[in-house]
């Protein structure tokens, strides 16, 4: 059993609006239980001892000043398990050559050491708020999804759905099938990205798949008239070689470079890899791919944070855009409901699952959705979010349209106008012929969200 550091490392009269109305601290709200044979109040202070100044026992070096940047327990409900602790902003590591905040330390701090603790039996953090003062010294993003519209030649403000695609198969496409299946879908969608795992494989290498895909680049451009994007990933463990990947690639795309984003696998990777490619290349929109994820923001997970946490940490790193799963209407895992996390990245203000936040004027990044979605899972998906400014990337979708991959980024496109004018999809599909044959091309989807469309669609959802 440990010490009782309840009266040191919590104070249960503090009031959470004052905290805030103070802005002198870093408020995370935890689904926490204690392991058996541990007060709750005990547990927690514990927790936020282990978390700040603290460890499990008193030490002779502690003086006054140390107890001014203690962590407190302000919050507790051990019905609910909830618990919620306020860092002082002094706790946080500071960069030596710029003054600013860095993720690394908000993480050791507040989901560090305390998720090994012999007397916890869990904690996931749900929620966390930020002053002002730390909104200005996180870097936000640089880019976003207007600077993409722009390039499109549309809205700045309202530019609409980006449709996209992630280069399938997932591995095993040599540089000309690879180049040749980013071509076929930008004649008719406009963004595309590797795949989490796509690097410098033996058999695809960077130094020959990007001047390919630059060339199916500017065909496609030519072709349709349109502006084109690519995401490439350029994860590596070594920054080094981060940089040479991405500065090889600017060189390679050249005055098409402003169509170049670069994509880290930012959860394998770390707040580090996310930091470097912000800081490195401010000009290119940063997209954050969160593989690995599910490891901790899994709902049957009960320690780490969650998906809308990990997102909200991203717009503060400065990604452009990160993933946010699907809302229940794809593959991965999620619920209608998570449509919190990309109203919580996208808006200047945002009531969360437990803090209200400002952001004060931090650019937006955008949600990107993405993980077996396709035409007919779309209309379903906007409805639910309310809206359609995102990126979409349809793997599946796009490469599985049974008559090319442009008609199965045409078919996205028209599932976006098919919502955005309120039509029904069916009666829309007579008229769409592309969206049409989505229904042929996933009978298993079309089946199950549009029953008789067999029969109702007959011959133009058959006819190639
Ligand atoms: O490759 C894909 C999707 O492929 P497909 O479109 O063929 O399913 C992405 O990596 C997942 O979307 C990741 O999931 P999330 O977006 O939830 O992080
Ligand atoms: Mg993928």
């Amino acid at each position: 059993m440990s010490l009782d550091q309840s009266a040191r490392y919590s104070d249960l009269s503090l009031k959470e609006a004052d905290l805030i109305a103070g802005g002198q601290h870093i408020l995370c709200a935890y689904k926490m239980k204690p392991k058996a044979g541990t007060g709750y109040l005990e547990a927690a202070a514990h927790f936020a001892a282990e978390s700040s100044t603290g460890t499990n026992v008193e030490v002779c070096t502690t003086d006054d000043f140390t107890k001014g940047v203690d962590a407190l327990v302000y919050y507790i409900d051990e019905a609910t398990e909830d618990m919620r602790i306020a860092y002082p902003l002094d706790l946080f590591d500071r960069n030596v050559t710029d003054g600013r905040m860095m993720l690394v330390s908000f993480l050791t701090l507040t989901i560090g050491n305390n998720q090994g603790m012999g007397d916890i039996e869990y904690a996931k953090m749900v929620d966390f708020w930020v002053p002002p003062r730390a909104i200005q010294l996180f870097d936000g993003p640089s880019k976003g999804i207007h600077d993409l519209w722009r390039i499109l030649g549309r809205s700045v403000t309202d530019g609409g759905y980006i449709a996209g695609t992630i280069i399938k198969p997932k591995l095993g496409l040599r540089p000309q099938p690879f180049a040749q299946a980013a071509y076929q879908f930008w004649l008719g969608g406009d963004f595309i990205k590797n795949d989490e795992p796509q690097g410098n494989q033996t058999f695809a290498p960077i130094k020959q798949v990007m001047p390919l895909v630059y060339d199916a680049m500017k065909r496609a451009q030519d072709e349709t008239g349109e502006a084109k994007l690519f995401s490439m990933n350029i994860t590596a463990d070594d920054h080094f070689e981060m940089c040479a990947r991405a500065d090889f690639a600017l060189e390679v795309f050249g005055s098409d470079a402003d169509k170049l984003a670069f994509l880290v696998d930012g959860y394998v990777g770390g707040p580090g890899m996310v930091t470097t490619a912000r800081r490195q290349y401010p000009d290119q929109y940063l997209h954050y791919h969160r593989a690995g994820h599910g490891a901790i923001t899994s709902p049957s997970a009960k320690r780490g944070y969650t998906a809308f946490v990990l997102a909200k940490m991203s717009r503060l790193q400065g990604a452009s855009g990160i993933h946010v799963g699907t809302m229940g209407y794809g593959k991965m895992e999620g619920e209608g409901d998570d449509k919190i996390i990309a109203y919580m990245i996208e808006r200047d203000e945002c009531q969360g699952p437990v803090y209200f936040q400002k952001w004060y004027g931090m650019k937006p990044t955008t949600p990107i959705i993405s993980g077996g979605m396709n035409a007919l899972r779309l209309p379903g998906f906007f409805q639910n979010l309310g809206h359609g400014n995102v990126i979409n990337t349809a793997g599946g979708g796009a490469y599985g349209h049974i008559d090319s991959p442009a008609a199965g980024a045409r078919s996205l496109r028209q599932a976006y106008e098919c919502w955005k004018a309120g039509a029904d999809p069916i009666a829309w599909a007579k008229e769409h012929k592309e969206f049409a044959r989505a229904f042929t091309s996933f009978p298993h989807d079309a089946d199950k969200l549009f029953p008789g469309w067999r029969d109702q669609l007959g011959k133009i959802a058959s006819e190639a």
